[in-house]
Protein backbone atom coordinates (compact mmCIF):
# COMPACT_ATOMS: atom_id res chain seq x y z
CA UNK A 1 0.00 0.00 0.00
CA UNK A 2 1.41 3.58 -0.86
CA UNK A 3 0.44 6.98 0.90
CA UNK A 4 0.74 7.54 4.63
CA UNK A 5 -2.79 6.05 5.43
CA UNK A 6 -3.83 2.76 4.04
CA UNK A 7 -6.17 0.23 4.57
CA UNK A 8 -6.73 -2.85 3.30
CA UNK A 9 -9.02 -6.33 3.71
CA UNK A 10 -12.56 -6.83 4.60
CA UNK A 11 -14.76 -4.25 7.17
CA UNK A 12 -16.74 -6.70 9.09
CA UNK A 13 -20.16 -5.97 11.18
CA UNK A 14 -20.83 -8.98 13.61
CA UNK A 15 -21.51 -11.62 11.09
CA UNK A 16 -21.80 -9.58 8.02
CA UNK A 17 -19.10 -8.12 5.41
CA UNK A 18 -19.74 -4.27 5.18
CA UNK A 19 -17.15 -4.05 2.61
CA UNK A 20 -14.62 -6.59 1.10
CA UNK A 21 -11.52 -5.86 -1.10
CA UNK A 22 -10.60 -2.56 0.24
CA UNK A 23 -7.77 -1.08 -1.13
CA UNK A 24 -7.43 2.16 -0.18
CA UNK A 25 -4.19 4.34 0.04
CA UNK A 26 -4.16 8.26 1.04
CA UNK A 27 -2.60 10.39 -0.58
CA UNK A 28 0.60 11.82 1.63
CA UNK A 29 -0.04 15.74 1.95
CA UNK A 30 -3.10 15.72 -0.19
CA UNK A 31 -6.57 15.01 -0.05
CA UNK A 32 -8.60 11.61 -0.21
CA UNK A 33 -12.07 11.37 -0.57
CA UNK A 34 -14.41 8.17 0.63
CA UNK A 35 -17.42 8.11 -1.12
CA UNK A 36 -20.32 5.49 -0.98
CA UNK A 37 -23.72 4.60 -0.04
CA UNK A 38 -25.14 5.16 3.78
CA UNK A 39 -23.98 2.18 5.76
CA UNK A 40 -20.98 0.95 4.19
CA UNK A 41 -18.56 2.08 6.44
CA UNK A 42 -17.32 5.26 5.66
CA UNK A 43 -17.14 7.02 8.84
CA UNK A 44 -16.17 3.90 10.78
CA UNK A 45 -12.78 3.47 8.55
CA UNK A 46 -12.72 7.56 9.45
CA UNK A 47 -12.71 6.39 13.30
CA UNK A 48 -10.37 3.42 12.87
CA UNK A 49 -7.75 5.81 11.38
CA UNK A 50 -8.30 8.40 14.05
CA UNK A 51 -7.58 5.62 16.29
CA UNK A 52 -11.08 5.76 18.00
CA UNK A 53 -13.49 2.96 19.03
CA UNK A 54 -16.07 1.18 16.44
CA UNK A 55 -18.65 -1.17 16.45
CA UNK A 56 -16.86 -3.00 13.22
CA UNK A 57 -13.69 -4.75 12.78
CA UNK A 58 -11.10 -4.68 9.90
CA UNK A 59 -9.97 -8.22 8.71
CA UNK A 60 -6.92 -6.47 6.83
CA UNK A 61 -4.07 -3.89 7.47
CA UNK A 62 -4.46 -0.76 8.53
CA UNK A 63 -1.99 1.51 8.42
CA UNK A 64 -1.47 5.35 10.23
CA UNK A 65 1.70 6.87 10.09
CA UNK A 66 3.04 8.57 13.87
CA UNK A 67 1.68 10.96 15.91
CA UNK A 68 -2.22 12.31 16.81
CA UNK A 69 -5.10 12.39 13.76
CA UNK A 70 -7.41 15.29 14.03
CA UNK A 71 -11.49 13.97 13.13
CA UNK A 72 -14.07 16.63 12.66
CA UNK A 73 -17.52 14.76 12.74
CA UNK A 74 -20.41 15.22 10.94
CA UNK A 75 -22.11 17.02 13.95
CA UNK A 76 -20.24 19.75 15.30
CA UNK A 77 -19.68 18.19 18.74
CA UNK A 78 -19.63 21.48 20.44
CA UNK A 79 -19.65 21.78 24.40
CA UNK A 80 -22.30 23.53 24.35
CA UNK A 81 -21.99 25.51 27.77
CA UNK A 82 -18.22 26.54 26.42
CA UNK A 83 -17.56 29.51 24.58
CA UNK A 84 -16.50 29.60 20.80
CA UNK A 85 -13.23 30.22 21.88
CA UNK A 86 -13.52 27.66 24.71
CA UNK A 87 -14.28 24.82 22.54
CA UNK A 88 -11.37 26.01 20.11
CA UNK A 89 -8.72 25.55 22.79
CA UNK A 90 -10.52 22.34 24.51
CA UNK A 91 -8.13 19.47 23.47
CA UNK A 92 -5.10 21.60 24.94
CA UNK A 93 -6.84 21.98 28.14
CA UNK A 94 -8.05 18.25 28.12
CA UNK A 95 -3.95 17.52 27.97
CA UNK A 96 -3.09 19.72 30.15
CA UNK A 97 -1.67 21.93 27.98
CA UNK A 98 -1.53 26.20 27.66
CA UNK A 99 -3.70 26.63 24.89
CA UNK A 100 -2.78 28.91 22.30
CA UNK A 101 -5.55 31.28 22.96
CA UNK A 102 -3.65 34.15 19.95
CA UNK A 103 -4.13 31.26 17.48
CA UNK A 104 -7.35 30.32 18.24
CA UNK A 105 -8.44 34.17 18.03
CA UNK A 106 -6.63 34.50 14.66
CA UNK A 107 -8.20 31.08 13.25
CA UNK A 108 -11.66 32.28 14.56
CA UNK A 109 -11.18 35.55 12.36
CA UNK A 110 -9.77 33.66 9.76
CA UNK A 111 -13.00 31.73 9.25
CA UNK A 112 -14.91 34.89 9.43
CA UNK A 113 -15.97 34.61 13.49
CA UNK A 114 -14.42 37.81 14.25
CA UNK A 115 -16.13 38.76 17.67
CA UNK A 116 -18.31 35.63 18.30
CA UNK A 117 -15.79 34.21 20.07
CA UNK A 118 -17.54 34.61 23.18
CA UNK A 119 -20.71 33.46 21.66
CA UNK A 120 -21.80 29.74 23.01
CA UNK A 121 -22.64 27.36 20.03
CA UNK A 122 -26.56 28.17 20.71
CA UNK A 123 -26.06 31.57 19.88
CA UNK A 124 -24.44 30.31 16.64
CA UNK A 125 -25.76 29.70 13.31
CA UNK A 126 -25.53 25.94 12.02
CA UNK A 127 -22.52 27.33 10.01
CA UNK A 128 -21.11 29.33 12.14
CA UNK A 129 -20.90 26.16 14.95
CA UNK A 130 -18.94 24.14 12.28
CA UNK A 131 -16.63 26.91 11.70
CA UNK A 132 -15.68 26.65 15.48
CA UNK A 133 -15.65 22.93 14.60
CA UNK A 134 -12.85 23.35 11.90
CA UNK A 135 -10.99 25.94 13.97
CA UNK A 136 -10.96 23.65 16.73
CA UNK A 137 -9.57 20.69 14.38
CA UNK A 138 -7.40 22.94 12.57
CA UNK A 139 -5.76 24.67 16.08
CA UNK A 140 -4.54 20.59 16.64
CA UNK A 141 -1.85 21.22 14.07
CA UNK A 142 -2.56 17.21 12.86
CA UNK A 143 -0.43 15.33 10.08
CA UNK A 144 -3.31 13.57 9.22
CA UNK A 145 -7.17 15.22 9.71
CA UNK A 146 -9.68 13.20 8.85
CA UNK A 147 -13.14 14.87 8.18
CA UNK A 148 -16.93 13.16 8.05
CA UNK A 149 -19.16 15.16 5.95
CA UNK A 150 -18.04 17.99 7.93
CA UNK A 151 -19.64 20.91 5.16
CA UNK A 152 -22.91 19.04 4.65
CA UNK A 153 -24.64 21.08 7.22
CA UNK A 154 -23.68 24.40 4.98
CA UNK A 155 -25.71 26.22 2.31
CA UNK A 156 -24.21 25.90 -1.11
CA UNK A 157 -22.17 29.04 -0.91
CA UNK A 158 -20.75 28.63 2.64
CA UNK A 159 -20.05 25.46 1.87
CA UNK A 160 -17.74 26.40 -1.16
CA UNK A 161 -16.33 29.22 1.21
CA UNK A 162 -15.41 26.95 3.94
CA UNK A 163 -13.96 24.23 0.81
CA UNK A 164 -11.73 26.95 -0.05
CA UNK A 165 -10.52 28.07 3.46
CA UNK A 166 -10.23 24.57 4.92
CA UNK A 167 -8.10 23.29 1.36
CA UNK A 168 -5.65 26.61 2.30
CA UNK A 169 -5.34 25.57 6.35
CA UNK A 170 -4.70 22.09 5.86
CA UNK A 171 -2.35 22.15 2.44
CA UNK A 172 0.22 19.51 3.23
CA UNK A 173 -1.13 17.50 5.53
CA UNK A 174 -2.65 14.09 4.70
CA UNK A 175 -6.90 14.66 4.63
CA UNK A 176 -9.39 11.96 4.39
CA UNK A 177 -12.44 13.49 4.07
CA UNK A 178 -15.65 12.06 3.67
CA UNK A 179 -18.58 12.97 1.59
CA UNK A 180 -21.74 12.39 -0.49
CA UNK A 181 -21.01 15.58 -2.73
CA UNK A 182 -19.68 15.25 -5.88
CA UNK A 183 -18.85 18.48 -6.32
CA UNK A 184 -16.60 18.51 -3.11
CA UNK A 185 -15.01 15.48 -4.20
CA UNK A 186 -14.37 16.73 -7.60
CA UNK A 187 -13.14 20.19 -5.86
CA UNK A 188 -10.60 18.64 -3.08
CA UNK A 189 -10.09 15.21 -4.17
CA UNK A 190 -6.23 14.28 -5.01
CA UNK A 191 -7.74 10.79 -5.34
CA UNK A 192 -11.43 9.80 -4.52
CA UNK A 193 -12.54 5.97 -3.78
CA UNK A 194 -16.43 4.85 -3.82
CA UNK A 195 -16.93 2.02 -1.49
CA UNK A 196 -18.99 -0.32 -2.00
CA UNK A 197 -20.13 -4.02 -0.38
CA UNK A 198 -18.07 -5.91 -3.13
CA UNK A 199 -14.82 -3.44 -2.60
CA UNK A 200 -13.28 0.10 -3.14
CA UNK A 201 -12.84 1.42 -6.66
CA UNK A 202 -10.64 4.60 -7.64
CA UNK A 203 -13.02 7.64 -8.91
CA UNK A 204 -12.00 9.76 -12.02
CA UNK A 205 -10.94 12.91 -10.71
CA UNK A 206 -10.11 16.36 -12.38
CA UNK A 207 -6.45 16.93 -12.61
CA UNK A 208 -4.74 19.75 -11.06
CA UNK A 209 -4.51 21.44 -7.23
CA UNK A 210 -7.08 21.62 -5.34
CA UNK A 211 -8.94 23.75 -4.34
CA UNK A 212 -10.18 23.88 -8.14
CA UNK A 213 -12.45 26.12 -8.89
CA UNK A 214 -16.61 25.54 -9.10
CA UNK A 215 -17.17 26.44 -12.52
CA UNK A 216 -14.02 24.78 -14.11
CA UNK A 217 -15.48 22.67 -16.86
CA UNK A 218 -13.30 19.84 -15.88
CA UNK A 219 -14.66 20.04 -12.27
CA UNK A 220 -18.23 20.15 -13.51
CA UNK A 221 -17.77 17.09 -15.85
CA UNK A 222 -16.25 15.28 -13.03
CA UNK A 223 -19.20 15.98 -10.69
CA UNK A 224 -20.98 14.32 -12.95
CA UNK A 225 -18.75 11.42 -13.52
CA UNK A 226 -18.90 10.77 -10.02
CA UNK A 227 -22.53 10.99 -9.61
CA UNK A 228 -23.01 8.55 -12.37
CA UNK A 229 -20.88 6.62 -10.63
CA UNK A 230 -22.43 6.70 -6.91
CA UNK A 231 -25.69 6.59 -8.51
CA UNK A 232 -24.80 3.35 -10.12
CA UNK A 233 -26.03 5.12 -13.69
CA UNK A 234 -22.84 5.06 -15.59
CA UNK A 235 -19.06 3.51 -16.00
CA UNK A 236 -16.57 5.64 -13.66
N1 LIG B 1 -22.07 2.01 17.51
C1 LIG B 1 -22.55 1.16 16.60
N2 LIG B 1 -23.10 -0.02 16.97
C2 LIG B 1 -23.55 -0.91 16.06
N3 LIG B 1 -23.50 -0.69 14.74
C3 LIG B 1 -22.98 0.47 14.31
C4 LIG B 1 -22.48 1.44 15.21
N4 LIG B 1 -22.02 2.50 14.48
C5 LIG B 1 -22.25 2.20 13.19
N5 LIG B 1 -22.81 0.97 13.09
C6 LIG B 1 -23.18 0.31 11.85
O1 LIG B 1 -21.98 0.15 11.09
C7 LIG B 1 -22.28 0.30 9.70
C8 LIG B 1 -21.36 1.34 9.13
O2 LIG B 1 -21.69 2.62 9.69
P1 LIG B 1 -20.95 3.93 9.21
O3 LIG B 1 -21.45 5.04 10.07
O4 LIG B 1 -19.49 3.69 9.18
O5 LIG B 1 -21.49 4.09 7.71
P2 LIG B 1 -21.29 5.27 6.66
O6 LIG B 1 -20.85 4.64 5.39
O7 LIG B 1 -20.41 6.32 7.23
O8 LIG B 1 -22.77 5.82 6.52
P3 LIG B 1 -23.36 7.30 6.26
O9 LIG B 1 -22.98 7.66 4.86
O10 LIG B 1 -24.83 7.12 6.42
O11 LIG B 1 -22.75 8.22 7.30
C9 LIG B 1 -23.76 0.66 9.60
O12 LIG B 1 -24.44 -0.48 9.22
C10 LIG B 1 -24.12 1.10 10.99
O13 LIG B 1 -25.47 0.83 11.25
Amino acid sequence: MNGAVGVRGDLWLNAAVLARGLEIAAVAGGWTCLMGASGVGKSTLGRMVAGLPVAARLEGVLRVPEGRVALMGQSDQLLPWASALANVTLGARLRGARPDVARARALLADLGLAGMEDRRPAALSGGQRQRVALARTLIEDCPVVVLDEPFSALDAATRAAMQDLAARALAGRTVILITHDPLEAARLGDRAYLIGAAGSRALPLPPGPVPRPLDAPEVLAAQAALFAALSGTGAP
